[in-house]
């Protein structure tokens, strides 16, 4: 089940986690270690408001951990939050969550006064695999459709923490047009616009950049890969993404990066640093400042126009008026 993100989809995901917000003690934030920023959604801020959150870098298993470090210490220093790298598959982690939970909540975790949290995240950064590795039993898939609103039951992870029944479904961001490919690079959105080839050449360009070693160690390269279209073709070649008459077939090569770059095959990585997003979203802001200026300039010029449009109809009415005056 999947759900393109129109504004109506994302008003009811947003009134779904404002109503239950008031249930519960805490927030349990997932995103995806790889795109630490490109998988957060900034509205979960507004909407939990005082209620604290925990934040767990998931799928660490297949991220780097100096990046994943480093978005930890920036957190920390820069919002005041919580996080931990963490893995759904990974017993120590799910063993080690109570008390991270309680730390953020010490006046619950009692029988009593169990503490209530809600999981939230976009789509596919493992929410329902928490949901069942904490419980021990498998929950209903959920999809990317923000939930049908119903009353919220309360499952028991352990008699001092208590788990909304079902996850609070945030939406990607797409303001950011680079975030956007990183979200498609990964996997976490695939119903995109953006094409196929793009997103693999788009992936391929930050792993020459950033992990070079990696793709020389994972394609056999001879020589450290400079050019993305160039590297697709030679990872094609290699795999056997071929045409009738042996030429590389680009969309099956892209298919074999993406799926290599998606299951980890090629190595750990993260695709981002804070300062990176920082410099992105300076260019954002640019951008909207530069189409509102745009959009200013093009009304300004529209208003002398519009004026010497009313002088003339103002004219020629005069005109008419005179010359009926003239014929009586
Ligand atoms: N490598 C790795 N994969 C994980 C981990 N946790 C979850 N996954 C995988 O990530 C994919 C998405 O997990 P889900 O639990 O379905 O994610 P979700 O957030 O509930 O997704 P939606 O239901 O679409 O909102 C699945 O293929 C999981 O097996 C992890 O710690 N490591």
């Amino acid at each position: 089940m999947s759900v393109q993100w129109f504004p109506g989809h994302m008003n009811k995901a947003r009134r779904e986690i404002e109503n239950v917000m008031t249930q519960v003690d805490l927030v349990i934030e997932v995103l995806d270690a790889r795109i630490p920023d490109s998988s957060q959604n900034p509205m979960l801020t507004t909407l939990r408001g005082d209620v604290p959150v925990l934040r767990l870098l998931n799928k660490k298993d297949l991220a780097d951990k100096d990046r994943m470090n480093r978005w930890l210490e920036h957190w920390r220093d820069a919002d005041q939050i919580t996080a931990y790298p963490f893995s759904t598959q990974d017993k120590a982690d799910l063993a080690k969550l109570s008390n991270w939970v309680q730390q953020l909540v010490p006046h619950r975790g009692s029988a009593e006064k169990p503490i209530r949290a809600m999981i939230a995240g976009i789509p596919n950064v493992g929410k329902s695999s928490l949901m069942n590795a904490l419980l021990g039993k498998r929950v209903a898939k959920v999809g990317n459709e923000p939930a049908v609103t119903k009353a919220q039951q309360k499952l028991r992870v352990n008699d001092g923490f208590q788990l909304l029944d079902t996850p609070g479904i945030l939406w990607p961001k797409i303001e950011n047009p680079d975030a956007s490919y990183r979200l498609a690079v990964t996997g976490a959105v695939r119903d995109t616009a953006i094409d196929y080839e793009d997103v693999a050449l788009m992936g391929l360009k930050f792993f020459i950049a950033d992990y070079n070693d990696a793709l020389v160690s994972r394609y056999k390269l001879k020589e450290a890969p400079v050019d993305a279209v160039e590297t697709l073709k030679v990872i094609g070649s290699k795999r056997g993404a071929l045409r009738a008459g042996g030429k590389i077939d680009m969309h099956k090569a892209a298919e074999v990066f993406l799926s290599d770059v998606r299951s980890g095959a090629i190595g750990p990585y993260v695709m981002e640093t804070p300062e990176m997003v920082a410099d992105e979203w300076v260019k954002v802001e640019q951008v909207k400042a530069e189409k509102e200026a745009a959009r200013q300039a093009r009304l300004a010029a529209a208003v002398p126009q519009r004026q010497q449009k009313q002088n003339m109809d103002y004219r020629q009415d005069q005109n008419k008026a005179s010359v009926s005056d003239e014929k009586e």
